[in-house]
């Protein structure tokens, strides 16, 4: 087992190409929202696109439309009941990011299998929050994609079939096997699964258990995995930025908003960037 660090994070982040442009740095999906979870779907936007993805795409409910644009114009917009839209559409994003605030109803189980049948091996599809209770609910067969689960142990004790009290390391692992993914199982001790690694994260603080604070880390799992080649490298420094940012503002702070963590992370990537182009 080993320490999320910031050398890992050090050597993920690397400095921008000079000739770059923001096809270079990855084009994601963001699928989730319902009526009622607005502000789920626009927290992991707004992450993702300050993390620094290239161009992020929302498909969420046609009601979030005007608050989703106030908060994050930067992002595009798409009515996730069209499915014919979520069809044609699929395949042009690098990454696709289904389940903050997707709900559980019928309708949002329709979205989820309409990804699940069009999502390509190369793809990478990053599963969070309802979509993972979804797939507990109704024993869904996961698509042939690259996969990374972000479950907190309730979700991941409904996916596992793991009980919290029984999350060791040892089950974990076995689990994590089985469903040939990265799994992050988030706690106020976030552990990392990937194949025969583990990775415990040393970071954070009970000031971030707040509503919102998962959305907002798959919404940077989503923006550094668009950008970074090594995934799981990605997905490490996600996680460690995410907590390292709520620690730094929990010395001053009783409690850490989401959307005050997303303001520091273009800050916290270029202070934690690799020193030289690669
Ligand atoms: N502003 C918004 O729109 C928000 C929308 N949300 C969305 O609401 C949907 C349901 O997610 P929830 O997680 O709220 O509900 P869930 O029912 O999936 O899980 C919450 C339950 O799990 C328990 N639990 C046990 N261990 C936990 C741990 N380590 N971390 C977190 N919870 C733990 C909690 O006490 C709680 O009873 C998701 O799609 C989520 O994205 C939430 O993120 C809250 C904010
Ligand atoms: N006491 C705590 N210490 C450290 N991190 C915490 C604590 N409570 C919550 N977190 C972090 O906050 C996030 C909560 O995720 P999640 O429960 O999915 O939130 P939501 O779905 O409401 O957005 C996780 O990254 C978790 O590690
Ligand atoms: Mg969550």
């Amino acid at each position: 087992m080993t320490d999320i660090s910031t050398d890992i994070v050090n050597n993920t982040v690397i400095k921008r190409p000079n000739n770059s442009h923001k096809g270079t740095f990855g084009r994601v999906c963001i699928i989730g929202g319902t009526n009622n979870f607005g502000g789920a779907i626009i927290m992991a936007s707004k992450a993702c696109v300050y993390s620094g993805a290239g161009l992020t795409t929302t498909f969420t409910d046609s009601v979030n439309l005007s608050s989703l644009h106030t908060h994050i114009p930067e992002a595009m917009f798409v009515d996730f009941n069209d499915l014919d839209s979520i069809k044609s559409m699929l395949n042009g994003f690098d990454v696709v990011l289904i389940g903050p605030g997707l709900g559980t109803d019928e309708n949002s189980l329709t979205i989820l299998k309409t990804v699940f049948n069009n999502i390509q091996p190369t793809q990478k599809l990053i599963i969070d929050g309802s979509a993972i209770t979804l797939i507990a609910n109704h024993n869904l067969t996961l698509p042939d994609a690259k996969l990374v689960f972000t479950p907190h142990q309730m979700e991941w004790q409904r996916l596992s079939g793991i009980k919290i009290s029984d999350q060791t390391d040892e089950n974990n692992q076995k689990a994590v096997k089985q469903l040939n993914a990265t799994v992050v199982v988030k706690s106020h001790h976030t552990k990392v699964y990937h194949n025969d690694d583990i990775w415990t994260n040393p970071g954070g603080t009970p000031a971030q258990a707040t509503g919102g604070m998962g959305d907002t880390l798959a919404g940077m799992v989503a923006g550094f995995v668009a950008q970074f080649s090594d995934t799981t490298n990605a997905v490490l420094s996600a996680v460690y930025a995410h907590s390292a940012i709520a620690d730094k503002l929990a010395e001053k702070q009783y409690v850490v908003l989401p959307t005050q963590i997303i303001e520091h992370i273009p800050e916290f990537m270029k202070a934690n960037e690799k020193k030289t182009e690669s």
